[in-house]
């Protein structure tokens, strides 16, 4: 019998600073015929016709009109990761193609990462390396003291797959934990996590803690913003594991500044990354980390997988576990 030819499936590059790993190139290997952009672009038409899905991953490659219009038999975009703001969503849906993400695999790194990020902050790791490393061995802890997270008031914005992760790893630090979402979760998922629904001015009136794990679209743009910092406690601290673009950056700043809030922790801003010479970078009191919420071994191969899964169940006509629709 003749070997079925595997379907082509677009990839920015092997390696590299914009590549897929090699191991993951390996595992989409085991399904697809891989073509990076530079050989689709060294033979656009022979390539571009075999393309039947890509492979986003980091944000790359970039997916505009004229790519697409270049792959006439592209059914299918995986991308690796649940935020697809960087993805048009209804100019890729106007081509017929379908969007899929990967909400499962990114959920425990990131609620990881947001519990270092609070944890960082509050004890201040960044500045206390600094210290430890630094030249001048006379400093004494009693100038640099941090705050507590046991037993603190943790408020949660966006209580989805990720936002409900944290609260499970809240629970163990016996924080009291508050949620703001579009959606109320059931009172069983509340009571076993501890968690209580809050209005958002009261959450940001009565936390230590603030953090942000919405997604981005045309409603939490800016969700953060004067008004909302202006109710948070001066001894609060804001961290943002969702995107940059939630949060007012210039009103952000100015209460950094300003000490109307204790510190910032972010994983995420914009743009990323942040020029040098950005406010930002100068303060003290913030930690900024270059997106990484799904940066483990791990994450990344679960990605994979799960992106893998989801393209297949595309070409082959098979219920799509995660399909995401333009608004
Ligand atoms: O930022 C990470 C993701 O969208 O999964």
């Amino acid at each position: 019998m003749a070997e079925q030819e595997l379907p082509g499936l677009l990839i920015m590059d092997i390696g590299g600073t914009h590549g897929v790993q090699e191991s993951l190139a390996a595992l989409l290997k085991k399904h697809f015929c891989v073509i990076t952009m530079k050989e689709l672009l060294e033979n656009k038409k022979e390539m571009g016709k075999k393309i039947q899905s890509i492979f986003v991953s980091e944000f790359r490659p970039t997916i505009d009109q004229e790519l697409l219009e270049s792959l006439p038999n592209l059914k299918v975009i995986g991308n690796s990761g649940v935020g697809v703001d960087h993805l048009n969503l209804k100019m890729i849906s106007n081509f017929g193609v379908k969007v899929t993400n990967t909400p499962h695999a990114v959920a425990d790194s990131t609620a990881d990462l947001g519990m270092a990020l609070m944890l960082a902050s509050a004890r201040r790791l960044v500045e206390g390396s600094q210290i430890a490393v630094s030249p001048d061995t006379n400093y004494f802890a009693a100038d640099w003291l941090g705050v507590e997270v046991t037993r603190a008031t943790l408020g949660i914005i966006g209580m989805g797959r990720i936002g409900y992760k944290v609260a499970q790893r809240a629970r163990a630090f016996e924080m009291k934990i508050l949620y703001h979402n579009r959606n109320r979760r059931s009172k069983e998922e509340e009571q076993a996590v501890g968690a209580c629904y809050s209005e958002m001015e009261d959450l940001l009136q009565q936390s230590d803690f603030v953090m942000l794990v919405v997604n981005l679209t045309a409603e939490t743009e800016k969700l953060i913003g004067k008004k909302e910092l202006g109710l948070m406690k001066p001894t609060a601290t804001l961290i943002n594991i969702s995107r940059g673009a939630v949060i007012d950056q210039d009103a952000l700043v100015e209460a950094l500044q300003n000490k109307t809030i204790r510190a910032a922790a972010l994983d995420v801003t914009y743009p990323e990354p942040l020029p040098r010479n950005h406010p930002l970078l100068q303060l003290n009191n913030v930690i900024i980390t270059p997106h990484i919420g799904t940066a483990t071994v791990q994450a990344t191969h679960m990605m994979a997988e799960e992106a893998i899964a989801n393209m297949l169940s595309v070409l082959h006509s098979q219920p799509i576990p995660s399909e995401v629709f333009p608004q």
